[in-house]
Parts: C-alpha cells; structure tokens; sequence
C-alpha cells in the first residue's frame, strides 16, 4: 500500500469544505501552533465559543485569490499510516482550469453536501467532472449532519442516491463511500460519533488512511521536459552538458535507458544533479540536471523519456476539453497549444460532442462550446510533439489551450487518441 495520498476536494457554497479541511488539519495536529492562536484570538473576536477551523482554510484562500494564477493551494498532513497531498480549490468557480488542476492527479476526491439538502445539481456535475478527469475513487461526505438531528433514514435516502449517480457513471460500488459527518463538532472526521451509531463504516480519515490506491504519478513512467541546457565550459567541467527542469512524471536513476523526443535518439541518463548535489534517484517534481551517456542535439522543449514506456510523437489528437472562457469555441478555431516545455499553433479541426450537464448525456456534433463546457474536439497541430494519452500519464497528457491574440488561457485538455503517430514506438 501506498504511503501517500493525494486527494482533492469538491462542494458548493457554504456546505462546508473549509471547515472541514480545517477539522482534517486539526484533528491530525497538522496545524501550526501559532496558526491555531490565530484563529482561536479571530474566533473570539467574532464572539464565537469553538475556534473557526474554517479561517485556517480562509485565512489563506482570501490571499491567494487576490493572485489570478494559483488558485489551487496544497495543503500537506500526515498520520502515522500515511501522509496526504490535498488540492484544495475555491468553492464558487465550478470547472476552473484549477479544479482540473488540482483533481487531475487526485487518487480519491472527497465531494461534501449539506445533510439538510442532499445530492444537488451540482454534486452530479462535480462528480462527472471527477469521472471524465479519471479521478478513480470517490467519498460522499454528508455534512451536517447535526443539523438533521443524525438521522439515519435521510442518511441513507441521500447514500442511495449518490451510489445510483456514481454507478452511472462508472464508478463501481466498492470504489465510492458516503460518510456521515460533521466538520463543526467533529462526528466521524478523526474519531467515530456517538451519534450516529447506526453508522458501521470507517471515519473520513480512516478511509484516506486505509483505502487502497491507485499508482501515484511516481510510478508512472518517466517523463523530463527539458527547460534549460546547460553548458557551464569552465575549466573545471570542460565536457559537462546537462539538461535541467523539473521531472513531470515517474522517477529517474543513472544507468535508465532513455530517449529523447520528438528526435527519438535512445541513450543512457549518467547522472542526476540537483541543487544538493547528485543522487541515486529522483522523481515527479524534482528539479534536477540529467547528464547523458551520448552528446546528442537537444535543445529546450524536447522531451527525455523512458525508453520502454514512451509517448507518441504525432501532429493530431482527439481531447476533452474543459472551456473556460466566455468566448465560445468553434471549429476551424486557431489557437495556440502548450504541452510541457512547448507551445505551438494548433487548430480545431472538429467538435465531435458536448457533455450536457444537465440531461448527463452527451449531444453529437454541437455548434459551439461555451463557457464551462466540456466537449470533445479534434486538435492538428503545426508540429509534431511527443504527446501521451492522459489515462496513461495525466501530468503529460494533459495541456492548455491559449488564445494566440492576448495569451489568455481557454480551456484545459485532456488527451484521448494519438491518431497520426509518427514516431510510435
Ligand atoms: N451545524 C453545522 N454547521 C457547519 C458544519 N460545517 C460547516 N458548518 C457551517 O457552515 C458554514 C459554511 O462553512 P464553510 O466551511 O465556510 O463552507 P465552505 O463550503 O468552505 O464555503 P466556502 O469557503 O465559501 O467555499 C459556516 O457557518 C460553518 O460554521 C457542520 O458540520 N455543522
């Protein structure tokens, strides 16, 4: 079993994901003490008996929303049994590239809904986003539950009726839970309720500590955009060629077998430097600088990649795309695609569907796609890059869609099909 976990979290409006989150860091003591003072000297301020967890989450979303970039916060806290990774991402923006972001390499997403009003629409369309993002376990945090006085029979109505949405979409049963809890007093998030004693199941925390999970983004094969080249030509290192950024997946040790993409030059990693000096091994998100055995024509946006595992060199691809702005897309768009270390001009060949968020089903050949939309397209782009599927590798299958006029972003994408490989291998 894995030691890590990275999960995201998902909910509308007020039904209570900060105070939950807050509970989680609380509760596993993952909070730092004068953290804690702030928010208990706030809470008392706002004449409040019980410190606010949720202003441990809000203090810092507030700063964080006055940036435009980085929307999704990171937030890291350990057990003995595991240590997790959460994406936590602003509850108003439904589809933002930074849900897609941070839920993208989720291996769990936790959804919270109000005990008070069940599964709402958005729930559903939360959940076919995690669905569609491939996100491969689910939990059903009902919240409040005090507030319906730990009523088990409306626990279940609401248990039921996410069971039956989650099959449809795909989601088999033993891979989606729904707790009763509540982030306020506590119930079932560290320690079990007495509550809600009709409840068997684990508490939210001993789920994340023991549910079983899928490959981590280490594990997946290795993928290194190159940033830099680096040729220092002093006298103490004369030869000395390295290429330097950060490993967007898998791990890399000397000795691997590599190539390097789209060229497809096969070769040998030498040495792994980082900043501390060189190692052993390295993985997803590493900085480092990759020496190789050969002296090989490389320059920045190429791709070092496993050379058993690598992804397809190809100039056409079928993706999902989630639209995020309020100009609409239409076929034959021009736009430009950063995948990686690149971006290069692409355009819109097709619309193929649109994913109806209301009926759940998906309408063939639509006209346009609008804000917040997720639909599938048909991208040609004026290069051939080495692109991956993204059930294969999600940190190299997925890319942005750029506005070639202002540079704005316009959608995320995830890869479906490579269709005119060239450099298969
Ligand atoms: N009674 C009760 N109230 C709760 C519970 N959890 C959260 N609340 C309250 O519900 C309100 C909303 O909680 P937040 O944690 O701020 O909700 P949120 O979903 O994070 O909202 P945003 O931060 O706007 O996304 C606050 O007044 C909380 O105190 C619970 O389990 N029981």
């Amino acid at each position: 079993m894995s030691s890590l976990l990275r999960l995201a979290t998902a909910g509308s409006v007020d039904d209570g994901k900060s105070t939950l989150v807050g509970r989680l860091l609380y509760d596993t003591k993952s909070v730092l003490a004068d953290q804690l003072d702030a928010v208990q000297r706030a809470s008392v301020d706002r004449g409040l008996s019980t410190p606010d967890l949720s202003l441990l989450v809000d203090g810092l979303r507030s700063e964080r929303e006055q940036g435009i970039t980085i929307d999704v916060a990171y937030r890291y806290f350990a057990t003995p049994r595991r240590s997790f990774v959460l994406a936590d991402t602003p509850g108003h923006v439904q589809y933002t590239r930074n849900t897609v972001t941070g839920a993208s390499t989720a291996q769990l997403a936790v959804l919270l809904v109000d005990a008070r009003k069940g599964v709402v629409e958005q729930t559903r369309r939360h959940a076919a986003v995690l669905a569609l993002l491939g996100v491969p376990r689910l939990v059903l945090a009902v919240n409040k539950v005090d507030l319906i006085n730990y009523d088990e029979a409306a626990f279940t109505v609401i248990a039921k009726e996410f069971a039956t949405h989650a099959a449809s979409l795909g989601y088999a049963e033993g891979s989606v839970l729904t707790i009763p809890v509540s982030a306020l007093h506590g119930d079932n998030v560290a320690t079990r309720s007495e509550n809600t004693p009709w409840y068997g199941g684990p508490t939210l925390l001993e789920h994340l500590e023991q549910v079983p999970v899928a490959p981590d983004p280490h594990d997946a094969p290795f993928r290194f955009p190159v940033q830099y080249v680096i040729r220092p030509r002093t006298a103490d290192y004369p030869d000395y060629r390295g290429y330097a950024g950060q490993i967007a997946a898998g791990t890399v040790r000397p000795g691997d077998e590599v190539v390097v993409l789209p060229q497809g030059l096969r070769t040998r990693v030498t040495r792994v430097d980082t900043a501390d000096g060189p190692r052993d091994e390295a993985g997803a998100g590493s900085s480092v600088t990759v020496l190789l055995a050969d002296d090989l024509d490389i320059a920045r946006g190429d791709l070092i990649a496993s050379a058993t595992d690598r992804p397809e060199v190809t100039d056409e691809f079928t993706a999902t795309l989630c639209w995020l702005s309020s100009s609409s897309l239409r076929p034959g768009a021009r736009v430009l695609v950063k995948h990686g270390a690149r971006t290069v001009q692409a355009l819109v060949e097709e619309l193929g569907s649109r994913f109806d968020e209301q009926t759940l089903s998906t309408v063939d050949s639509p006209e346009s796609l609008e804000l917040n939309e997720i639909g599938g397209v048909r991208i040609r782009l004026s290069e051939e890059l080495p692109v991956d599927e993204y059930s294969h590798s999600p940190r190299t299958g997925a890319f942005l869609v750029i506005d070639p006029k202002n540079g704005d972003t316009l959608a995320a994408g995830l890869v479906g099909e490579r269709l005119s490989a060239v450099g298969a291998g």
